[in-house]
């Protein structure tokens, strides 16, 4: 193996960076370097490349985004795009590819080795954290602490002010981020997907239990934190329908694309790095068409197909401490 070709695609998430310099590091150890594609699939499709030395990537494993941009590439749904990005691979002698990103990259990943024999490894990168083969993915731990954060500063107020909060946190279809920094910041309500809450019975059983929660505490600050596309309008709307409709006056913040930003932590660091390092081992081992990840501590290697299968559980021991508090 003589080159190996990278991309960050979809979300960028905190920690890619981290991955791109221990691929580049670690290739460099077995004599092998590394040309990077900018702007996800957009840059294999139209060759848009340049080479990632030692000194390019140093110093950036700190950095938020992604040295080599990121972006969502609808042309890799068209057969001919795809074959497009094996022509580039072709045209720059690229032995083994690297895809950072989350399940959409590697459906388009698993698609690229239908059609080729150059080996293809993912990095799971996404502050969603909701990828089969890897307890956690690049990019969660921060995107944790981030939110954790907002919501602490948002609490201060809520408590100032005796008020009802809806704090919308992003995860796209899981509840990982929602129910870790709702555990956290002692949250009196969490919605999220894997609560299997019917969208009607939302605003009932959130009125249910502030009319209680306030009985039994008097004024006090009360905090709902809610996963992106759990309530069918968003917590703008369900904020609006509790004050409007059921009279219980409430705010509500949508903590948004600042979740995807900001300095990686340690653990995202570390992980970045180690599952970088073994995404290029890998490749030089042979292995094509799966991604590298860390279950219960140990580096694992999960098929491209079976990491979006969406499997991936909320910690039940997480939710059922919040259930119990909850009744
Ligand atoms: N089913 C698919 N077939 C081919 N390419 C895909 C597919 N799903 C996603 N992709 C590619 O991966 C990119 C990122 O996917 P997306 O789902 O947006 O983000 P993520 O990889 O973070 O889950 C898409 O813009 C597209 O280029
Ligand atoms: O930045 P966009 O394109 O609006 O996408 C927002 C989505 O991207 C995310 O931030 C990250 O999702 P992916 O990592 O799967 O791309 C989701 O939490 C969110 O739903």
């Amino acid at each position: 193996m003589k080159t190996i070709g990278i991309i960050t695609s979809g979300g960028d998430a905190p920690g890619m960076n981290a991955a791109i310099h221990s691929i580049v590091t670690t290739a460099r150890f077995h004599n092998i370097q590394c040309i990077g594609f900018e702007r996800g699939y957009n840059g294999l499709i139209d060759d848009i490349h340049h080479d990632l030395t030692l000194t390019n990537v140093k110093h950036i494993s700190h950095l938020g985004g992604t040295i080599l941009k990121s972006a969502r590439c609808p042309r890799m749904l068209e057969q001919k795009f795809r074959n497009q990005v094996i022509e580039t691979l072709i045209n720059n002698s690229i032995d083994g590819l690297i895809v950072i990103g989350g399940d959409g990259s590697f459906q388009g990943a698993h698609l690229l080795s239908q059609i080729t024999d150059i080996p293809i490894i993912g990095v799971p990168g996404t502050i969603d954290n909701d990828i089969d083969g890897s307890d956690y993915t690049i990019g969660f731990d921060t995107a944790s602490n981030t939110a954790l954060d907002a919501i602490d500063k948002i609490r201060d107020t809520a408590d100032a002010f005796e008020r009802i909060f809806i704090i919308e946190v992003m995860g796209r279809h899981s509840g990982q981020l929602a129910l870790n920094v709702g555990i956290a910041a002692e949250a009196e309500q969490i919605i999220c997907p894997e609560m299997a809450i019917d969208p009607h019975l939302i605003v009932q059983n959130i009125a249910q239990h502030i009319n209680s929660y306030l009985i039994d505490n008097g004024h006090a600050s009360y905090i709902i934190v809610a996963a992106e596309n759990t309530y069918p309008d968003g917590a703008l709307a369900l904020a609006e329908l509790l004050t409007k409709q059921i009279g219980i006056e409430c705010r509500a913040s949508v903590l948004g694309h600042m979740q995807r930003g900001g300095l990686a932590s340690c653990a995202d660091r570390t992980l970045a790095t180690k599952l970088g390092a073994f995404a290029v081992e890998s490749l030089i081992s042979g292995y094509n068409n799966v991604m590298s990840g860390q279950v219960n501590g140990q580096l694992t290697l999960t098929e491209l197909e079976k990491t979006g299968l969406g499997t991936k559980q909320v910690d039940p021991y997480l939710l059922n401490i919040y259930t119990n508090k909850l009744n």
